[in-house]
């Protein structure tokens, strides 16, 4: 839609303007530092930092009703910039020009309910929000976009050149990095680490097809997440694992969609989120926690932060009720179908720490709830939602598992009404599946195969196996119109088909 066309009490903030006000703040000793720095960590105490907006109170000029009209208009801009993530531009990267944003189609998620089969089965209303439906196939596009773009900015202004970007990734990450990192070839190449045999084939094939230097570690992603952190402090190396603050900006868009979707209504709704290294269920709250301030919703949503029995550290963290007695403390992972996941030592734990108490304190009660599933409830909590027309990943299994437990621990009731993050595409995941259809999940995982779940192939041939087509050798019109009834015949008593009049 044409700027004219466009309401006129709105039409000054249609298209929003660049502004100065963002910096680096520490967790954990409060110094400021200027974002036109690469930084990821406190330089004075090693801590990890949120980017923070001196303007923040200008948003609050705006009133929230007002808000919502400009984020409901600006979905009708053909502005490739604005179509992602960046409509929330205030709210995620004010500095960012327009010119500087990376587009690759990121963001507005499709919110899927789930059908009265699989309602009645968790016992309440539930939605799954798909960012496995993101380009790279998981929702690290939105922190990527925010990420990239701020990269580009720096480029633009002659402030970074020659850019090899490095992460560490358990497969989601290094897909997005590389991706937009190759969009952006020559001016930024990229590397990935990943732990060896820790990562499915679909997504080792993600960083390999976009061109990045892939290298395989022996370990699991806590340990190539050290030597990234190591590459990070000692060479000229841009850092694109979610330590690095314009990640999480990005990812509170999903807040922010959620939001809008569900008209500005936030009364009675739980987000359920899986936690691996952190830095989504910080993003989430946060964005909530903006848009709150901002008056743009009028309440906090309830947040249910999901584990898996085999890497569940932040968990751990919360099962001591009083907060000065806290203490975090690594876990070692065990193998975990949501592998995505299977972190011990998340980076964005003093985020964690930091922004559930700032939410359940603005929610003037706890509003943020950590629960424990089992690897069998993620996998069979997975195959349930797929089998009833969702394509979730393991770790969207998770979700469901946490919300049944969630709502098992009465911190979830049936009034309430859960949005899930399905966090990647099914067919990313689609290794598990297969090991679990032919009953070889290996015993570490502590999941059997339950045979009434179990969906496999049936090979159909002919009661000759020797006529049957091939590429090499047509079988003549007869021979394969007898295959063509034989077959056909052996499906209808598989299906038990009625012969039609
Ligand atoms: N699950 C992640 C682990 C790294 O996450 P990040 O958000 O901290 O970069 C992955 O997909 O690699």
């Amino acid at each position: 839609m044409k700027l004219d066309f466009f309401p006129e009490d709105i039409r000054p903030h249609i298209i929003p303007k660049t502004r100065e006000g963002l910096y680096y703040k520490c967790l954990g000793c409060s110094a400021e530092y200027s974002i036109e720095k690469l930084l990821y960590v406190c330089p004075e105490c090693n801590q990890v930092l949120l980017i923070q907006d001196r303007n923040a109170g200008s948003l609050q000029k705006i009133p929230g009703a007002v808000w919502q009209k400009i984020f409901d208009f600006r979905k009708m801009l053909k502005i490739p910039a604005l179509k992602g993530i960046y409509r929330y531009h205030e709210f995620i990267g004010p500095c960012i020009p327009l010119e500087s944003i990376v587009y690759l189609g990121e963001g507005h998620t499709p919110i899927v309910e789930a059908n009265e089969t699989l309602q009645k089965k968790v016992g309440l209303s539930f939605f799954y929000k798909n960012d496995g439906q993101n380009p790279s196939a998981s929702f690290k596009d939105r922190g990527m976009a925010s990420a990239v773009s701020s990269i580009k900015y720096l480029i633009d202004q002659n402030l970074v050149s020659d850019v090899i970007a490095i992460c560490a990734s358990t497969g989601d990450t290094s897909a997005a990095a590389s991706l937009y990192a190759s969009y952006l070839d020559p001016l930024i190449k990229s590397a990935v680490l990943l732990p060896h045999k820790k990562v499915t084939s679909q997504q080792l094939s993600q960083p390999l097809g976009s061109g990045a230097h892939v290298f395989e570690i022996p370990g699991v992603f806590d340990d190539c997440m050290k030597i990234v952190e190591h590459l990070s402090t000692q060479y000229s190396v841009v850092l694109l694992n979610s330590k690095n603050a314009w990640r999480i900006l990005g990812q509170e868009s999903y807040s922010y969609e959620i939001a809008q979707d569900f008209e500005w209504d936030m009364e009675n709704k739980v987000i359920v989120v899986p936690i691996g290294n952190a830095g989504n269920i910080s993003a989430v709250m946060n964005g909530f926690i903006k848009f709150y301030e901002a008056n743009i919703i009028d309440c906090l949503p309830k947040i249910v932060g999901v584990q898996s029995e085999h890497a569940d550290p932040v968990f751990q963290y919360y099962l001591e009720p009083d907060e000065t007695k806290r203490k975090f403390v690594p876990v070692d992972t065990k193998p975990s179908v949501a592998q995505a996941a299977m972190i011990g030592n998340p980076v964005s734990m003093p985020r964690v720490v930091n922004i559930a108490k700032k939410y359940n304190s603005l929610a003037g009660r706890q509003q943020v709830f950590f629960v424990q599933v089992t690897e069998q409830s993620i996998m069979d909590w997975q195959l349930l939602a797929n089998k009833n027309g969702h394509i979730t990943c393991t770790q969207g299994g998770e979700c469901l598992a946490g919300l049944v437990k969630a709502l098992d621990k009465k911190i979830v009731s049936k009034k309430e009404t859960a949005i899930l993050d399905a966090t990647a595409h099914a067919i990313k995941f689609s290794e598990f599946q297969d090991l679990y259809f032919n009953s070889k999940i290996p015993k570490d995982y502590h999941i059997d195969s339950n045979p009434d779940k179990i969906n496999l192939p049936s090979l159909i041939l002919p009661d000759n196996p020797n006529m049957v087509p091939s590429q090499k050798k047509r079988l003549g019109e007869k021979d394969f119109q007898n295959f063509v009834k034989d077959i056909s015949e052996k499906i209808a008593e598989r299906l038990s088909l009625k012969v039609s009049l």
